[in-house]
């Protein structure tokens, strides 16, 4: 079973490759994806969070802010009731795509337990996973998919041959 994490130092497209590859298996009749996505909430051209979106709803809510009262990680707080809401319940439906992605597990993300649950939940399926791992994550579960997955790291130099490269590999296998 195909299990792909790209990883890479902040900034370098990770999320653009995850979401290339995507958009491209969407686009076949009848191919279902699932999983989540994370992106930068921006506010007068400063970063003040993050979102987290249901691949499969559509549904977005707040992973971390830096107003909030949960648990602080840097300069944001975590908000655990939207990253168990829709992260949580993203990840657990997703076993019934035909892909499941998960943009991205890093420090945020594994402050929740159900969410590291619903992850090794995923895991232990024989779901085919396109993940994007934080580089420096020293996770427990980190070290199992650095273990376990196919590793790719995103640099500007390959971050515009890798979505057709890791597409390829996924239609090979999927299509
Ligand atoms: N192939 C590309 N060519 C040009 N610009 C790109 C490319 N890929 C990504 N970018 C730009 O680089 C920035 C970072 O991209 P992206 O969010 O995908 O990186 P990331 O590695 O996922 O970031 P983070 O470390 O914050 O998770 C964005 O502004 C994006 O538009």
């Amino acid at each position: 079973m195909l299990r792909i994490a790209v990883t890479g130092s902040p900034g370098t497209g990770k999320s653009t490759v995850v979401a290339k590859v995507a958009e491209k298996l969407a686009s076949q009749p009848g191919f279902k994806i699932g999983g989540i996505r994370t992106a930068e909430i921006r506010k007068g051209g400063h970063r003040e969070g993050f979102s987290i979106q249901d691949l499969v709803t559509g549904e977005t809510g707040t992973l971390s802010h830096i107003k909030g009262n949960g648990h602080r990680l840097g300069k944001y707080r975590i908000n655990m009731e939207d990253l168990e809401r829709i992260g949580v319940n993203a990840i657990r439906n997703s076993l019934f795509c035909d892909l499941v992605i998960i943009d991205e597990i890093g420090p945020m993300e594994l402050i929740s337990g159900a969410f590291v649950a619903a992850v090794e939940e995923v895991l232990e399926s024989n779901k085919p996973i396109l993940a994007v791992l934080h580089h420096s994550s020293r996770h427990p579960l980190a070290r199992r998919i650095r273990k376990e997955f196919e590793v790719l790291a995103v640099d500007t130099k390959n971050r515009d041959e890798l979505p057709e490269k890791i597409f390829n590999r996924f239609a090979s296998q999927l299509l």
